[in-house]
């Protein structure tokens, strides 16, 4: 494989040397990396920059390269769920460990920090809103992992998982997936809480939410509350952390996934100040990413 030169149609380079949907060339980007899910957020990251060295953008794609306290941190934006995960991750890495003038997988691989700064409902009545949670593990419903050639099914947590949560034979089996433990050592203060996370592939009902729709599982937000597996309580849902870890895993990447808790299902309860909670876990992340 590192012999291997790769086509134009698997490696896709824009005119300008960059990567085909970051819009990046590899001088762009830092080796360490903040993902956001709205892209309006990169911003609201990069505000706080001492300067900002580029701007670009494509789709839901955004990164603002610059220093924060001295140290160079690309923050880009994912836009929702693990499909667009799925296209970051691959890319981020094309653009170290790939040389885009040979086409050939680099002698020497870089490894990047990636933090993921998301929003997140808690499913545990005693999570508040606007508290900080790191993912310690993410639990995959999306189905990502299993696109890639991998050994890292937790068959034993994945068969209970299909069993106490009624997962129907449709659904995608889960998969488990864990955080840097190196890199989540530098986030671990008082303020921030750990868990256990699922991702799932909508927000209403993948997350078991119901509008006018029924979701198919109807037990299924108590069933998710209840859940535990060797002491491991289920704590909060969203849609990229298990694409992220998983990915990352995969590459060789190191990864963590903070979320700003705005919502709580079991209680019913919506963060009243989003904004602020959402800006004040930036600060955090900022704050702590320049301390490694
Ligand atoms: O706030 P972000 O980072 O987008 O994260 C969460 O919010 C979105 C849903 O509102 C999903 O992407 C979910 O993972
Ligand atoms: O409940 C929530 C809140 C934010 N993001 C999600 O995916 N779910």
């Amino acid at each position: 494989m590192d012999k291997h030169v790769f086509s134009d149609s698997e490696l896709i380079l824009n005119n300008d040397g960059s990567i085909y949907h970051l819009n990046l060339r590899p001088d762009q980007l830092a080796h360490t990396i903040i993902t956001v899910g709205d892209p309006e957020r990169v911003q609201e990251v990069s505000k706080y920059f001492d300067h900002i060295e580029f701007r670009t953008g494509k789709r839901e794609f955004h990164t603002h390269t610059g220093t924060y306290k001295g140290k160079r941190i690309s923050v880009i934006s994912t836009g929702i769920g693990t499909d667009n995960i799925d296209i970051v991750f691959n890319e981020l890495d094309a653009l170290v460990n790939i040389d885009f003038k040979t086409r050939k997988i680099k002698s020497e691989l870089i490894s990047l920090d990636i933090i993921r700064v998301g929003t997140t409902g808690a499913v545990q009545p005693n999570i508040p809103v606007d508290s900080f949670l790191l993912s310690q593990r993410g639990i995959g419903f999306d189905s990502l992992l299993h696109w890639y050639d991998n050994d890292l099914a937790d068959k034993t947590f994945a068969d209970a998982l299909v069993k106490e949560l009624k997962l129907s034979d449709d659904m995608a089996t889960p998969y488990i997936v864990q955080c840097n433990k190196e890199l989540s050592k530098h986030f671990q203060t008082f303020e921030m809480l750990n868990g256990t996370t699922i991702t799932n592939v909508g927000f209403y009902g993948p997350q078991s939410r119901r509008l006018r729709l029924a979701p198919s599982n109807k037990e299924l937000k108590n069933l998710i509350a209840n859940f535990n597996y060797e002491g491991h309580q289920i704590t909060n849902l969203e849609m990229e952390t298990s694409g992220i870890y998983a990915m990352a895993n995969l590459l060789g990447h190191r990864a963590v996934s903070l979320n700003a808790v705005l919502a709580n299902r079991a209680t019913g309860n919506f963060s009243e100040q989003p904004e602020k909670t959402v800006d004040e876990l930036i600060q955090f992340t900022l704050e702590r990413i320049a301390a490694i």
